[in-house]
């Protein structure tokens, strides 16, 4: 992988994220080489300990009271830690925090939540089989041989007196409920338990660490079960990172995340391939050569912006992604959208030309010139509008060119695939020597591949290796942590947008990302660099962070927009910064 980064963000190395399935079988791999598996959880919640000491002497030091402040208060002598456990190895990652936290002088409570009395009977009665126990239950063992405090969850809360609300208030709350095993939706007590904790700790103003990944986050998809999972500050990530920490819910509910690598899985020559990989920076861009004219930096075709009989037509979606091809430095643009908008487009973007979208042969003309076609923005969904779909997605195939599929493209394009359309293979083929990008939301997936939005949102990726084998090409699916699937010798590789926010989810975003896409396709020069789909999600991403101001060093705030006014007509003078600085100086974000 190309490591050259220009940095626009505090971490700008790629990050290797995997799934639950392969982080059981990198422990898995260690323990067959004869390594303990207690070991490992001692060696987890001992590092863990350490760095939860620290995370709250930084925040007593960010709240600006010294920690001897903080514990000369009467009723908080001691530092105090709320942890709470579940059955699972995630559990006795929280009993051995708890021991070793206690170790370290701080006042402990361990809340178990899901033990039932036969439980902890069968622990006792299974004396003679200690080499069988789980390692979750040896920590337990461990944790209450040294006389750690513990209350079962089920019984304070029917007890619900003053007393109980009093002892569990903490310093730091902890969340060893579920890490990697948690595959379903927390019912009943854990529910409950997850709610409880989130209201304790928000009440006790208190630090929320979770103990690998937050409860009720599934680490392979990034999905939360309807809002039912802890709210954490900080994630201790052990092993290797989630992929779900990094995508979807994981953005809200992760906090910040640290590593705890403990085992040197990425010395195995047999390395696992990792699910995905978070980017946070976008590759270096070299400076134009001087001795260069407007046909060295590519032409672009915009097709879309259509107004259908009786309605008020969708033109913005085509200036609005011709503004910002432009913006990333394509040499030229010409803009195939319905007469009707040729002077709003001209009056915006004069550097643009016009063709109207229903003079086909015009439009065929063009599509031989041009050196990239995107089509679908504002395009319509009407039977007219679907035909010139055909009609142009056709010639682009016959004329080898590289085509940007989005928006209403991608709703015909699931019509065509429902009909057995002989264009669904020939886009396939076209795909395997030429880049055919395509970028849908959850929703126009969901059409894609004939399914509802909320099977697409259970796992993303499980959708966007489906679209690509359905369809072929490179793609996107939009969203928070978009995700990009990428496939230049066959063979699949997923990346995850680590930079972008909320301010972004308004009318006509993606528009602009389907003319970042066009504008680094375009540009021949960049070929020798990274002028891939990542890298155009990651440019596009940028713009909107500068745009709210998730810059640390941003000198320049005339571009400050703020997320709630964020608008996609700001986008082109973003991305235009964005480019400036990824061809010359560094800015941080975040
Ligand atoms: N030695 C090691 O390997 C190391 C492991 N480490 C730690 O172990 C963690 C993984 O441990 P784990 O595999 O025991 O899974 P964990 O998440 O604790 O428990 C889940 C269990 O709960 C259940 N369950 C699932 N969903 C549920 C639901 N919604 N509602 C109710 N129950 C539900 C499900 O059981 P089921 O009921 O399906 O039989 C499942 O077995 C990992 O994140 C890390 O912290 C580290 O210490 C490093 C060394
Ligand atoms: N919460 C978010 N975090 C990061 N990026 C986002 C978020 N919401 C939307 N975006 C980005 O903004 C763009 C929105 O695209 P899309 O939904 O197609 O908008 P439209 O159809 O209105 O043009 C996508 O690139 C998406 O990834």
């Amino acid at each position: 992988m190309d490591m050259q980064t220009n940095s626009f963000s505090k971490n700008t190395m790629p990050i290797r994220l995997y799934s639950s399935e392969q982080l059981y079988a990198m422990e898995q791999a260690w323990f067959a080489q004869g390594n303990d598996s207690f070991g490992l959880m001692q060696q987890a919640a001992w590092q863990m300990a350490q760095h939860i000491e620290t995370l709250y002497e930084n925040k007593c030091r960010d709240n600006k009271s010294s920690v001897q402040e903080i514990t000369s208060r009467p009723y908080a002598r001691q530092r105090r830690a709320s942890i709470w456990v579940g059955k699972g190895n995630n559990g006795g990652d929280g009993w051995l925090i708890a021991y070793y936290l206690q170790q370290m002088g701080w006042q402990v409570q361990v809340i178990m939540v899901g033990f039932d009395k036969d439980d902890s009977n069968k622990d006792d009665s299974n004396k003679d089989k200690q080499d069988c126990v789980s390692d979750a239950v040896k920590a337990k063992k461990t944790a209450l041989s040294a006389n750690c405090p513990y209350r079962s969850f089920e019984t304070s809360t029917d007890r619900k007196n003053e007393e109980t609300d009093k002892e569990i208030r903490a310093d730091v709350y902890i969340d060893a409920l579920f890490g990697i095993g948690l595959d379903r939706a927390p019912k009943n007590v854990y529910k409950q338990a997850i709610f409880a904790f989130n209201e304790a700790a928000q009440y006790a103003e208190a630090l929320i660490i979770a103990v690998d990944i937050p409860s009720g986050l599934v680490a392979s998809t990034g999905q939360v079960f309807d809002r039912i999972a802890i709210q954490a500050d900080v994630t201790l990530c052990l092993i290797a990172r989630k992929f779900g920490l990094h995508t979807k819910d994981g953005l809200d509910y992760s906090g910040a995340v640290i590593d705890i690598p403990l085992i040197p899985y990425h010395l195995d020559s047999n390395e696992l391939i990792p699910f995905a990989t978070l980017m946070t920076a976008a590759h270096t861009l070299k400076p134009r050569r001087q001795n260069s004219y407007k046909g060295s930096y590519g032409h672009v075709l915009v097709i879309g912006g259509n107004r259908i009989e009786g309605s008020q037509g969708m033109g913005g979606a085509a200036i609005l992604s011709a503004s910002s091809t432009m913006a990333t430095g394509a040499g030229k643009i010409t803009v195939a959208c319905h007469e009707a908008f040729h002077s709003a487009l001209l009056t915006s973007l004069p550097d643009a030309m016009t063709v109207d979208l229903h003079d086909t042969d015009w439009v065929n003309r063009l599509i031989g010139q041009a050196s990239v076609v995107a089509i679908g923005m504002g395009l319509g969904r009407d039977e007219k509008a679907k035909l010139i779909f055909i009609s142009y997605v056709q010639a682009a195939i016959v004329v080898g060119k590289p085509i940007i599929i989005d928006a209403d493209g991608l709703y015909h394009l699931a019509s065509l695939h429902s009909e057995n359309h002989k264009i669904i293979a020939e886009l396939k083929k076209h795909s395997a020597t030429h880049q055919v990008c395509l970028t849908p939301h959850s929703g126009e997936a969901a059409k894609l591949l004939n399914k509802e939005i909320n099977e697409i949102e259970a796992d993303r990726v499980a959708a966007i290796r489906q679209c690509a084998t359905t369809y072929g090409g490179d793609w996107v699916l939009k969203g928070a942590g978009s995700l990009i699937l990428e496939q230049p010798s066959g063979q699949a590789h997923i990346y995850v947008c680590g930079v972008g926010n909320a301010g972004m989810a308004t009318a006509g975003m993606g528009d602009v990302l389907s003319g970042v896409i066009a504008g680094l396709l375009a540009q021949e020069d960049l070929k020798q660099e990274r002028r891939s789909l990542h890298q155009a999600v990651l440019i596009h991403g940028l713009a909107g962070d500068i745009l709210v101001n998730q810059t640390s060093r941003n000198d320049d705030n005339s571009l400050l927009v703020g997320q709630r006014g964020l608008q996609a007509q700001d986008m082109p003078a973003a991305i235009r910064h964005v480019i400036q600085h990824m061809t010359s100086s560094q800015i941080d974000i975040k």
